[in-house]
């Protein structure tokens, strides 16, 4: 286990490592406070240091309103942070960007247009020859499973499949950076582990960054290759967890690995440290 994963601190007043001296993706120092200057000022973030490698499939977990999507609209360029500095790359972000791509709770897709020209929206904006289109279209329709509904609208499909249609969309841009805000928190209990599956399979086989925010822990756990927790508002950083899980070789089966001691030791282990907190 690299050394800055996973490592409890050590006493209660002890700085988390949580590997920002180096990364492909950086957080210095980030804090948010929104109105800030006013007397409605709302602290959101604490100042926090956070930094993960390519490839990392970095999972958020936190008490309700502890900052974790304004910790995630920092790097996607929504929001700026108050003090501190985001960087991708060693270039500090200042705006969204094609390389980093978002998936929220609700698939916001274009009701008007078809699968197809959901899926392609963002190559068409940024203005990729026609056959480029058309192959990344196919191809990521294909990656979740909608290419045979590729004519249909999204009123045609249901939420698991709108959700597939979302994240298809996101990586037809094909961004070194996925950013994902609870994007299953609105399936059902079946659909909900099918689609960690799928994301799961997707990140395998492209290998790009994501820092996924969840209230599951069970989520975090199964998907992610850290998990990190947050604290209540103004959010920081309790402990970053190395979970080995994301990794594992081989043929998966989810519920065998969720059965699994390992498995359920480590998501108590999380769960103890949100409920210290008062709660996911
Ligand atoms: N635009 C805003 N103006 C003022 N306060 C805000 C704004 N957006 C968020 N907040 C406050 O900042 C805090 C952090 O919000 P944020 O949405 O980042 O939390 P979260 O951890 O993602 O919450 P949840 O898990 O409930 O989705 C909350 O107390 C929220 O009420």
């Amino acid at each position: 286990m690299p050394d800055h994963l996973g490592v409890p601190a050590a006493g209660g007043d002890a700085v988390p490592d949580t590997g920002a001296a180096s990364g492909f993706v950086r957080f210095d120092q980030v804090s948010v406070t929104y109105g800030a200057g006013t007397a409605q000022a709302v602290p959101a973030l604490s100042p926090t240091d956070l930094g993960f490698a390519q490839g990392d499939f970095i999972c958020i977990v936190g008490p309700s309103g502890c900052g974790k999507t304004t910790l995630m609209q920092t790097l996607a360029g929504f929001l700026k942070p108050t003090s501190g500095t985001v960087s991708v790359a060693g270039v500090a972000v200042t705006g969204p960007g094609p390389d980093r791509g978002v998936v929220f709770q609700h698939a916001a897709l274009f009701p008007w247009k078809t699968v197809a020209a959901n899926a392609g929206f963002g190559p068409a904006m940024r203005g990729l020859p026609k056959a480029e289109r058309q192959a990344r279209v196919e191809y990521w329709l294909n990656s979740v499973g909608l290419w045979e509904f590729r004519n249909r609208y999204p009123y045609q499909l249901s939420g698991g499949m709108q959700q597939r249609l979302a994240i298809a969309r996101a990586l037809a841009n094909e961004p070194d950076i996925l950013l994902m805000d609870e994007p299953f928190g609105a399936l059902d209990a079946l659909t909900r582990e099918k689609m960690q599956e799928e994301l799961h399979a997707v990140w395998k086989r492209r290998g790009m960054t994501v820092l996924f925010i969840t209230h599951s822990v069970d989520e975090a756990v199964y998907l992610g290759t850290d998990v990190v927790v947050m604290s209540q508002r103004p959010g920081r950083i309790l402990q970053r967890i190395a979970a080995p899980f994301a990794r594992l070789a081989g043929e998966r089966d989810i519920r065998r690995i969720k059965a699994g001691a390992d498995f359920v030791t480590l998501r108590e282990q999380v769960l103890a440290l949100i409920w210290g907190e008062g709660g996911g």
